[in-house]
């Protein structure tokens, strides 16, 4: 299912601009939406979930006009949302959640519904543990009861915000291996600050910052926007880059620090370019480009 937005804004009551001429393209599959704390993401996922009203612009996810009462209940009925902070009673079991879930979603035969709740807790590998309490689960058995809930009704196209904030490595590696998995045949839009989820489940992705987006493309048209931009170079412990440029890392190796740095020039005559890494072509979007030059292949 395929997202197309252009020229959004919403302006909060108060006069916050919390998205601003925003343009994107969601072809399909998995899709990253990276950003600092504040960009927006939030707001997009919510309006586009048809939570919040646009102030203006358009949205529309597959055959649906997010911009019209009747197109935002249709996109309701298509979605699946995960959003950052999904209530959860905690006294029920997670078998009981989906369920309740399930009837709010409209599956009223309990047979249905019932088949439905144990293929969900098997996909997300929680059928061993689903009379438990919900206040028993760690914090990792809790987002993949999230997923879950947001796939109940099988949606075409799945929203899920942040949704490895908080979790050890080993849970943050298999909920991303479970939304790959998703977005074999979804659309999954992947809201996070964290650029190693993107990096490792998204080919496609778009940065935001201030209320726009400043990049949208691949992961290796990100990469190419670094080229030429990453150094490294060695200085004696006490002596510091200048305070003008972007230092990614500072490694301390006895007597010498090495450093890396965004830069467009290099910041010394000895200074080695390096191939960028994911971090470093969205540490360069964040400091170091205008958003207006950014976007891959049209204006922002
Ligand atoms: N209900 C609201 N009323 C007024 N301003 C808001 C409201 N919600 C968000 N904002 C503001 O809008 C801007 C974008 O916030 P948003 O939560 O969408 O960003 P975000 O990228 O999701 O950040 P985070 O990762 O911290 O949630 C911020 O300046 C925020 O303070």
């Amino acid at each position: 299912m395929r997202i197309e937005i252009s020229a959004l804004h919403k302006e909060y009551r108060g006069g916050v601009k919390a998205l601003q001429n925003l343009h994107l393209t969601i072809p399909g599959g998995m899709f990253g939406l990276l950003g600092p704390n504040g960009a927006g993401k939030t707001t997009l996922m919510r309006t586009l979930a048809g939570i919040l009203r646009p102030t203006s612009g358009s949205i529309r996810v597959g055959p649906y006009d997010g911009t019209t009462e009747r197109g935002r209940d249709e996109i309701k009925g298509t979605l699946g949302y995960l959003p950052q902070d999904l209530g959860m009673y905690p006294d029920l079991s997670a078998r009981e959640f989906l369920d309740y879930v399930a009837i709010l979603k409209g599956v009223p035969d309990r047979q249905a519904r019932r088949q439905q709740v144990e293929e969900l807790l098997e996909m997300v590998a929680l059928s061993n543990v689903a009379n438990r309490k919900l206040k028993t689960y760690s914090g990792g058995m809790k987002r993949r009861v999230g997923i879950a809930q947001a796939l109940v009704n099988n949606p075409e196209f799945i929203i899920v915000d942040e949704p490895t904030a908080g979790l050890d490595p080993e849970e943050r590696i298999r909920f991303r291996n479970l939304l790959s998995d998703l977005g074999g045949q979804r659309t999954v839009l992947l809201s996070t600050h964290i650029v190693e989820d993107i990096a490792q489940t998204c080919q496609n992705l778009a940065v935001m910052r201030a209320g726009r987006v400043v990049f949208q493309g691949t992961l290796s048209q990100l990469l190419q926007q670094a080229q030429g931009r990453v150094w490294q170079m060695s200085l004696p412990t006490g002596e510091r880059p200048d305070k003008a440029l972007t230092v990614v890392s500072a490694l301390h190796n006895g007597p010498l620090v090495l450093y890396r740095i965004v830069s467009e020039e290099a910041p010394a005559p000895n200074a080695l370019a390096v191939e960028p890494s994911l971090e470093d072509g969205y540490i360069w979007l964040m400091r170091e480009q205008r958003p207006d030059d950014l976007v891959a292949g049209r204006p922002a």
